[in-house]
């Protein structure tokens, strides 16, 4: 997430090129459109979504490009496009492996030559708009069936951006919980309210197949039906309380999970008692540094070298312990020990 977070202010720099965001539904993609948007030369235009698997295949059409007086029935006066109201802005095309191949050619005039015809017009108009298209399909499969422009596809996948979904970035499940009490008490101008332990436990190892839309959806619901200052696993909905976690990992509040310091008693001791206090003073700081490296390397050999797993067995942030075996230079260190 925090490559992504960086891949979108490079995005919003570069003015030109087309992003195609990827990812499951309810992973943000219309979040990442709108802060490409939100960081861009284009902020202060207007940022339009058009769904296109929302709206029917037969209204896409004028509903995108608009249509001139009398160009169907029913067309009374000349309508612009949601395109027009991006115009100088950012067009988001969500579910873009949805749309018809005649509107599919449609687009990819706007892409290459700048411009679009209203349905019933026989003349171009300009457009300075920045596309931006998402999609959940895999595009590449409806290429090779013939269902989706290969021109159009490689003319939108400039820049790929994939949104991981919720089940492969359990760490944010703690943090995305936080900001969304933090959200929902605020609006609802009610106390803060936490997650036992087996609660968020239960959270982490769940599916999570609707991604953060699902998450966000479960703590709104506990933000109105629950009125004490603790989430149990037992005041969540019942899908969770068959949540299968892991032997290993499983911790009652009765029985806490084994902390990183208990479970590396042995190599404090070997430590402590390799020093010589006869020799004269201790090196504090170096001593700190060859426990902390005994640390790291021991939880990734518990872990068959699982960072995500070891940082979890440390109770550290995975990207700081990355950070950490990156700085000490011992990557691969618990291979050969
Ligand atoms: N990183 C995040 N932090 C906070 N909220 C998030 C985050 N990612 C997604 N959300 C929230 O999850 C919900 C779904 O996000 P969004 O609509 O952007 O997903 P999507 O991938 O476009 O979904 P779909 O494909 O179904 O349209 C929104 O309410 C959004 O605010």
């Amino acid at each position: 997430m925090r490559n992504l977070f960086e891949l979108i202010t490079k995005i919003a720099e570069d003015d030109y090129s087309t992003v195609l965001i990827r990812g499951e539904s309810g992973t943000g993609k219309e979040m990442v459109a709108k802060a490409i948007h939100a960081q861009s030369k284009r902020k202060d235009r207007n940022f339009v979504p058009v769904n296109c698997a929302a709206i029917p295949d037969d209204l896409l059409e004028s509903e995108l490009f608009g249509y001139t007086k009398g160009a169907f029935t029913g067309a009374n006066t000349n309508k612009p496009g949601r395109i027009q109201y991006a115009d100088q802005g950012t067009l988001f095309l969500d579910e873009i492996g949805d749309m018809k191949a005649s509107l599919q050619a449609k687009l990819l005039r706007v892409l290459q030559e700048k411009e679009f015809e209203p349905v019933g017009a026989f003349k171009a108009i300009p457009i300075d708009t920045r596309i931006l298209a998402a999609t959940h399909c895999d595009l590449e499969q409806l290429v090779s069936e013939g269902k989706f422009r290969e021109d159009l596809y490689y003319r939108l996948s400039v820049i790929p951006v994939n949104i991981p979904s919720l089940k492969d970035r359990t760490e944010d499940i703690p943090l995305l919980v936080n900001s969304f009490i933090e959200t929902y008490t605020l609006k609802r101008g009610r106390e803060k309210f936490t997650f036992s332990r087996e609660a968020i436990e239960s959270l982490i190892y769940y599916e999570w197949r609707g991604n953060v839309r699902e998450l966000e959806n479960l703590v709104q619901h506990m933000s109105i039906l629950f009125s004490g200052k603790e989430v149990n696993l037992t005041d969540l909905p019942e899908k969770f309380h068959s949540v299968k976690i892991p032997e290993q990992k499983a911790c009652t509040s009765e029985s806490p999970a084994p902390s990183a310091a208990a479970e590396n008693q042995d190599s404090e001791k070997t430590i402590l008692t390799q020093l010589d206090w006869e020799e004269g003073q201790v090196n504090f700081k170096e001593l700190i540094n060859d426990f902390e490296t005994q640390l790291i390397v021991q939880a990734m050999k518990k872990t068959d070298g699982n960072k995500k797993e070891a940082a979890r067995l440390l109770n550290l942030k995975r990207t700081t312990l990355l950070e950490k075996i990156k700085k000490k230079k011992i990557n691969g260190l618990w291979e050969e020990n």
